[in-house]
């Protein structure tokens, strides 16, 4: 792709944005072909891919643009239904690609699988059973599922904890084995499921006790990626805002957050507005994700704010975002849903690392657009002008209707379904 920056983007109808990718060599022809196509999801493919279906729920597909990662150029396919979103990424990585654009890394894709074990005799010896057989146990789960070896992953550590030792605990004694698993490419929850539904039973010999759950953690807090962004202030100024005051609402912002679940809650709902986007547009599992990122967030003991921001010694804006982010570019629904695959074709990622450092980006950018918006005139003027156009559908608006309608909201600042109403009633009579 030979850029992400498309001024004016937003302006064009679609026929045309679809033209201004091509040209910019956004997406190959399949991925042209699938997003003109009138049922981009066939209804037999729906059909095969969940139960009793009875239709598709088409959602709009955005594209978050500006985005500059690791000097990279990337488009953001985003599914999303909540307006001003969309907008939000494109601005904050337009001013962050000003500043040298987002810098982001991933560990190795390790996922983890758990056995539970109740009713052992000694806790502690059949812990130290399994521990010995390690190897052994490494050796069967990878037996389980040979291919996922043979592309260089597979199970790789095990580790086992006792919970409930206490006496005073309300809940029974058990033991958990955390089977650590490299899933490559594949988000991997069945690669994962299958390998720990394999060790159940010779788990069941070697600790005298009996397996119940043999399933994947979604706190897969070995998969993460992280982003950072560094903004200097000038780029931040807003209308009458100078760019430190908006850093320093930045601030005040994040430190409310970080002290205060009521609105870490908000704060991070305001970054997974910029992340699910992302993981439903690639056809990835975003419960998943969000499970996993909410339960991050509270690794501390504490629910609090996913970001952090603090200011450098040259007064520069420091963001950071790191999340769990257990994502694929292959398996699940991502090889059967048409768009996903599109979707992945217009980001270019070429590697689940590579796909889950885009979306912590996109998180990040996401929230300091809310943030930078909360901080200055409030998130209402930017949100709220986008979302009129929702409005005068809501209220019947058609056609030219639509804009004229949604306009007229904006400028008399009433932006209510029952206002809307009003104006197509005048408008049509
Ligand atoms: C909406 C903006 C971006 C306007 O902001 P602006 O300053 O008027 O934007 P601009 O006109 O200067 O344009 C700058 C760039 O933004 C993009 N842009 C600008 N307008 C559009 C558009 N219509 N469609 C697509 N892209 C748009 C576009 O990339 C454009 O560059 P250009 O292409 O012109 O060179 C700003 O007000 C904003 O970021 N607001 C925050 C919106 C937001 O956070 N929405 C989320 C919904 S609220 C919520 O659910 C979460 C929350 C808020 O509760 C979280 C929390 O509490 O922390
Ligand atoms: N708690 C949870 O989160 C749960 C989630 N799920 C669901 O599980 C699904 C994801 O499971 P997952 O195991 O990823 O999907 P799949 O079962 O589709 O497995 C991925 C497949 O991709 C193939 N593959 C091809 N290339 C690669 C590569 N480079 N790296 C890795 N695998 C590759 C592998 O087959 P081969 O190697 O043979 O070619 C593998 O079978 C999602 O739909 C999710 O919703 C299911 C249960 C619970």
């Amino acid at each position: 792709m030979q850029t992400s920056r498309i001024p004016g983007f937003y302006k064009q109808t679609v026929t045309k944005r679809r033209e201004l990718l091509k040209n910019v060599e956004a997406f190959t022809e399949e991925a042209f072909h699938v997003l003109s196509s009138p049922e981009p999801l066939p209804l037999d493919t729906a059909d095969n891919m969940i139960e009793n279906v009875i239709g598709t729920f088409p959602l709009p597909l955005g594209t978050g643009l500006n985005f500059l990662i690791n000097g990279k150029e990337y488009i953001v396919p985003m599914v999303i239904e909540e307006p001003s979103v969309v907008a939000s990424a494109s601005h904050i990585a337009k001013i962050v690609r000003e500043a040298g654009g987002f810098t982001t890394e991933a560990t190795e894709r390790v996922m983890i699988g758990q056995i539970q074990v109740v009713g052992c005799t000694d806790f502690h010896k059949a812990k130290a059973a399994l521990l010995y057989a390690e190897d052994a146990l490494i050796e069967q789960a990878n037996a389980s599922y040979p291919s996922i070896v043979k592309r260089g992953g597979g199970a790789k550590e095990i580790d086992v904890r006792i919970l409930n030792e206490d006496a005073t605990s309300s809940y029974q004694q058990m033991l958990v084995l955390h089977l650590y698993i490299n899933t490559c490419d594949a988000m991997g929850a069945n690669i994962i499921n299958t390998m720990v539904e394999s060790l159940a039973p010779t788990v069941e010999a070697l600790t005298g006790g009996k397996v119940y759950l043999r399933i994947l953690s979604n706190l897969a807090d070995r998969c993460l990626a992280r982003a950072t962004c560094t903004v200097p202030p000038h780029l931040l100024k807003t209308g009458d805002f100078s760019g430190e005051e908006v850093r320093d609402g930045v601030i005040h912002a994040y430190e409310f957050a970080a002290s205060d679940p009521y609105r870490a809650v908000t704060h991070n709902k305001g970054i997974m507005n910029g992340i699910d986007p992302v993981v439903i547009a690639t056809g990835n599992d975003w419960r998943a994700v969000e499970a996993g990122a909410h339960a991050y967030a509270a690794r501390d003991g504490q629910y609090t704010s996913m970001t952090t921001w603090s200011v450098d010694a040259e007064g520069n804006l420091v963001g950071e975002l790191e999340l769990p982010m257990s994502v694929g570019i292959v398996g699940g629904s991502i090889n059967v849903h048409p768009m996903a695959k599109a979707a992945l074709d217009i980001l270019h990622a070429s590697s689940a690392q590579e796909l889950s450092q885009v979306i912590v980006a996109v998180g990040l950018a996401q929230n300091l657009g809310a943030l930078k918006a909360l901080a200055t005139d409030g998130i209402q003027k930017g949100h709220m002008a986008l979302h009129s156009r929702s409005v005068a559908i809501a209220a019947g608006a058609t056609g030219e209707l639509i804009d004229i309608v949604s306009k007229k909201l904006v400028e008399i600042n009433e932006i209510r379904v029952g206002k809307a109403k009003e104006l197509v009633e005048e408008y049509i009579k």
